[in-house]
């Protein structure tokens, strides 16, 4: 008790790369990245580092980082760390759950101030984040989750959509609404939604609340289905078939500003664009700015400001407090390459100079990072409230359009 506050870290990178650095390790910054994704898994999965020392020689790790060295690291990061009395956000919530459990008290008076507990994305919650929430609601059962197994997309920093789907079995008696209409998106695009997500855990059958609007200069059937979806084995080929298919549909009669095209990262713009060059298809980006007007830019010139102004910082050379504070911000020194490289998980990676910076790795809501281009927001007054003392759980309606938002 008393004496000064530990600080959160807003990313793991620079504290990583310290410890890297001191283990003499060789790891570029995608493995520093992958590094921080498995300090995450571990932590929310409740597991001491002796345990994941054993666990990490079965977990798929990037070739320069096999499990001793990243044990290696989680150690001495975790070291570095507490020396220099910080936390991430992960020991945020481990530090509350083990607050709760070892102080009656005060879990009381959590419990005291909070009586009913509503939790969207339950899909992607963590052990550790569901641990907090049992210690929240102690012996009550006011609680309402809301969730869709389908948009699960944490489960590489250890999140799970076991709690959504076994909601009903663990909670005797919830009442479970499935919102299956859904108000966001046209027929066609459900209707493939629909084809894509048949026969998995917790899959929905989205019903359209609307009718295409029918404007008098749409091509009759332009609309109608979008046929069978098709994997491509790289961006690249991916990009060339969508050109070719824009070109086509030009050819057909189609006039390009009716057609857009929907990606999930801005690296994959430069793809898009160098195949729609090629194939003869003017385009525009939208959302293009000038490079320091770029949030994540002016974020960078913010931090370096700070620095600067900063008589306590050590003295260390200017290419390397320059490299630390943007790779804080979760930039890499790779050129885009248009593409977007797999992490070994499968995930896409976001993180490069054009691509906006925040840390994968940060503390961020879902929100927050669906805040770019799609209102994720309702108010729960609209969904029906769930009776008193008795768990409900609302399995959402896939908004069925994955690759609207771009990080
Ligand atoms: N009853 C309704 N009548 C009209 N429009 C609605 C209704 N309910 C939701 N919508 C609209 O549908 C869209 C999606 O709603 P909302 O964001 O609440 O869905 P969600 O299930 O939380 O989505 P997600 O699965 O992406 O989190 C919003 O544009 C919202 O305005």
């Amino acid at each position: 008790m008393g004496g000064q506050l530990p600080r959160i870290l807003e990313s793991k990178g620079r504290v990583l790369g310290q410890a890297a650095e001191q283990l003499r390790l060789r790891v570029d910054t995608a493995a520093l990245r992958d590094a921080a994704a498995e300090i995450e898994w571990r932590k929310v999965s409740r597991m001491p580092l002796e345990a994941y020392a054993r666990a990490a020689e079965s977990r798929s790790l990037p070739a320069t980082l096999p499990a001793d060295r990243m044990t290696a690291l989680h150690e001495r990061y975790e070291r570095l760390k507490d020396e220099g009395r910080r936390i991430d956000f992960e020991d945020v919530l481990l530090a509350t759950a083990g607050m709760l459990e070892s102080e009656p008290w005060i879990a009381e008076q959590v419990r005291e101030q909070y009586r009913v507990f509503v939790v969207d994305e339950y899909q992607d919650v963590s052990p550790l984040q569901q641990q907090l929430l049992e210690q929240w609601l102690g012996t009550r059962r006011e609680l309402c989750v809301v969730g869709d197994a389908n948009q699960t997309i944490y489960s590489f920093t250890g999140a799970t959509s076991e709690y959504l789907l076994q909601f009903a079995s663990r909670w005797d008696g919830a009442r479970i609404v499935r919102l299956e209409r859904n108000y966001r998106s046209a027929p066609p695009i459900l209707s493939l939604a629909n084809r894509l997500m048949r026969g998995r855990p917790g899959a929905l059958e989205l019903i359209p609340a609307t009718q295409l609007p029918k404007p008098a200069s749409a091509r009759p059937g332009a609309l109608a289905d979008f046929g069978n979806s098709t994997a491509y084995d790289t961006d690249g080929e991916e990009a060339r078939a969508v050109a070719a298919a824009i070109a086509a549909e030009i050819a057909g009669g189609t006039r390009p500003e009716r057609i857009a095209v929907l990606y999930r990262v801005n690296a994959q713009a430069a793809l898009f664009q160098a195949a729609l060059a090629d194939a003869g298809v003017g385009a525009r980006q939208q959302g293009a700015v000038k490079f320091f007007d770029l949030p994540d830019v002016k974020l960078a010139i913010v931090a370096l400001a700070q620095l600067a102004r900063d008589t306590k910082a050590p003295a260390v050379p200017l290419f390397q407090s320059v490299s630390d504070v943007v790779r804080d911000l979760g930039w890499t020194s790779q050129r885009p390459e248009g593409g977007v490289r797999p992490r070994r998980n499968g995930r896409p990676s976001t993180r490069s100079w054009s691509s906006p910076t925040r840390p994968p790795t940060a503390p961020r809501s879902r929100s927050s990072r669906r805040s770019c281009s799609i209102g994720r927001r309702r108010s729960t007054s609209r969904r029906s409230p769930p009776s008193p003392s008795r768990p409900c759980t609302a399995r959402r309606a896939s908004s069925g359009t994955p690759y609207t938002w771009s990080d």
